[in-house]
């Protein structure tokens, strides 16, 4: 039991397209994803995992690293950036997208 979920939401997982100058779904369908904030239980790390609800493809796998500034774009779309891309979560419900808010906030200060 490495790694526990400290958050559960579902949300359309989105990347920004530098070039194109848009955000694109993240995989190879639409379609909403369970988005998870994980803990690791012994280095006391954090990443956010999302998996499509239909068929369980992982669309976002990365770390939270400390800094990170997590910016709440609107009540239902927040992002982040790494020194590769820029992540979106467009958020099913205005619930889901605050609880997930807490767990980002809390990881941002546990690390
Ligand atoms: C309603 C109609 O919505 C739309 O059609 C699209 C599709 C909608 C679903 C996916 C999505 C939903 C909501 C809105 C909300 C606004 N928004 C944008 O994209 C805004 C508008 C202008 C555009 C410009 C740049 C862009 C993109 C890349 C990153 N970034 C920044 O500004 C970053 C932000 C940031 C700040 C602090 C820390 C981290 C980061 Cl990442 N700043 C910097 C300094 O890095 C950004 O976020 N931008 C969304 C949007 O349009 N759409």
């Amino acid at each position: 039991m490495s790694e526990v979920p400290i958050a559960s939401g579902r949300a359309n997982v989105m990347l920004y397209d530098d070039a194109a100058k848009k955000w694109v779904a993240s995989g190879t369908t639409q379609g909403l994803s369970k988005v998870q904030i994980y803990r690791h239980t012994t280095n006391n790390t954090f990443r956010v995992v999302g998996r499509k609800l239909q068929d369980h493809e992982v669309v976002i796998n990365c770390a939270i690293i400390r800094g990170l500034k997590y910016n709440q774009a609107t009540p239902t779309f927040h992002q982040w950036r790494d020194q590769r891309q820029v992540y979106g979560l467009n958020f099913a419900n205005k619930e889901d997208a605050e609880c997930f808010a807490q767990a980002m906030a809390t990881a941002l200060d546990t690390i």
